[in-house]
């Protein structure tokens, strides 16, 4: 630890506050990976690198957004002169006043077109029309470039783009953008206890939950992941596996050792690699004993054992830094504002963050949430019926029934 981060944890009475936590896991970061070039098929799930600029204006023509018939003026009769269909390359005929177009939706319009009508507001007899109320001038035209100029920036940097990007880009004509490159993430257990699912345990033994659980949080396409199995509980066996994973991987997220035990060699491990450790201690129930620091070219992040504390503190520390280190815009997590539908005795020293359900919503419309389990950060059982994670802040007072609360949905909080 630098002492510049020694004296900065010594100097909150305790604990680092959730919030400067994630101050700190970000400021770990110093730059994002570098940029590539990614064609359109495979840019869902990646994070734009720079701002794209549309080459072309979008809707590209003036066209019709109904089928019916463009009008050359708002007169209540007019004589058809051409048929246009989606697709069309265009028309000579420039509309006069009392000149209409039969056009189809999509249709490029012909010059001269003051409002389009819908077929189903005409009477068509041969080549005239009459019009059973005359539209507003402009009705049913899309504008060149109303949605998208020329120039405009239809992807901004820092971003994690999904279908909507990919939509604005092909219709832009754009068939590749810059990406950040995958992040690679080594996930590594700790602990003699610790099997792999599928292999029997015997006695102490337990089956390894956290590095599926993080691999499933981080099968992503922005992230490669690199399985680094399950270090002992040994100082120096540890200390050459940080120092492996760091000359390979961005980020190295580990989980265990991280407390006070005579087993917990992961800072010890971290510094006899020529790492540093710029957080640790966190003022949230699970997940105190979160740490983060540098290993080599990695950022290390260091997870507490218990699986529920493991989840809350990748979920609101250690993914502040990925998310910088992908290239995405700052993101702080904000919960929803939410009220208790349960009581609880205050105040906690440390944000609360519990399994929780949503179980209607109160006078004012904000979701009632219900705490599930009984508390604990080594439970699994109560996250399966849970629809996210309710956040009681530190240093409130007693939570009653119908009280303000946070809530974060698992669906916000587990996307990158
Ligand atoms: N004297 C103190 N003891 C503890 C403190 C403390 O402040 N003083 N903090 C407690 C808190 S809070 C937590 S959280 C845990 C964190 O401990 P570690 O990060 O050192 O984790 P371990 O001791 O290695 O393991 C804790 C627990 O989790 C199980 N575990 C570990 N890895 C996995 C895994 N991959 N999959 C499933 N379960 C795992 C492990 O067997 C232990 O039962 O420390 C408290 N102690
Ligand atoms: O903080 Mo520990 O993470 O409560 O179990």
């Amino acid at each position: 630890m630098t002492a510049a981060a020694r004296e900065d944890i010594c100097a909150a009475p305790g604990l680092l506050t959730v919030e400067a936590a994630q101050a700190r896991a970000a400021d770990i970061v110093k730059r994002p990976v570098e940029a590539e070039t990614v064609a359109l098929a495979f840019l869902s799930g990646r994070v734009s690198a720079a701002d794209v600029a549309s080459p072309t204006p979008l809707p590209p023509f003036d066209h019709s957004a109904m089928d019916g018939y463009a009008l050359g003026s708002l007169d209540p009769e007019h004589r058809v002169l051409a048929r246009l269909a989606a697709g069309a390359a265009g028309t000579r005929v420039a509309l006069k006043p009392g000149e209409a177009a039969r056009v189809m939706t999509g249709a490029p319009l012909p010059p001269g077109t003051v409002a389009v009508a819908m077929q189903e507001r005409v009477r068509r007899t041969d080549d005239r029309i009459v019009l059973g109320s005359a539209p507003e001038a402009g009705a049913n035209i899309r504008r060149q470039g109303e949605d998208v100029g020329v120039g405009d920036v239809i992807v901004p940097a820092g971003v994690r783009l999904d279908a909507r990007h990919v939509a604005i880009l092909a219709a832009a004509g754009v068939t590749e953008a810059p990406v950040r490159r995958r992040v690679v993430v080594g996930l590594m257990s700790t602990g003699d206890e610790l099997v792999r699912p599928g292999r029997p345990i015997g006695p102490g033994l337990i089956h390894d939950a956290n590095r599926p659980m993080l691999a499933a949080l981080l099968a992503q396409p922005a992230i490669e992941l690199v399985d680094l199995g399950v270090a002992p509980d040994d100082r120096d066996a540890m200390t050459r596996l940080v120092a492996d994973a760091a000359g390979r991987c961005d980020m190295l997220v580990t989980s265990g050792a991280t407390s006070v035990g005579e087993e917990d060699h992961l800072a010890a491990a971290v510094l006899a690699a020529g790492g540093s450790l710029e957080l640790a201690q966190v003022a949230m129930k699970p997940g105190k004993p979160v740490v983060a620091g540098r290993a080599g070219r990695a950022i290390l992040i260091g997870l507490p054992g218990n699986p529920f504390a493991a989840l809350v503190a990748w979920l609101l520390v250690g993914r502040v830094g990925l998310e910088r280190l992908a290239g995405m815009a700052p993101r702080p997590l904000a919960p929803l504002a939410a009220v208790a539908a349960f009581s609880q005795r205050g105040p906690g020293g440390r944000t609360e963050f519990a399994p929780a359900r949503v179980v209607g919503s109160d006078a004012g419309g904000l979701p009632r949430i219900e705490k599930l389990g009984r508390g604990g950060s080594a439970r699994l059982a109560p996250l399966i019926p849970a629809d996210g994670l309710a956040v009681i802040p530190a240093g409130g007072a007693e939570i009653r029934p119908g009280d303000r609360i946070g809530f974060l949905p698992f669906e916000a909080a587990a996307e990158l």
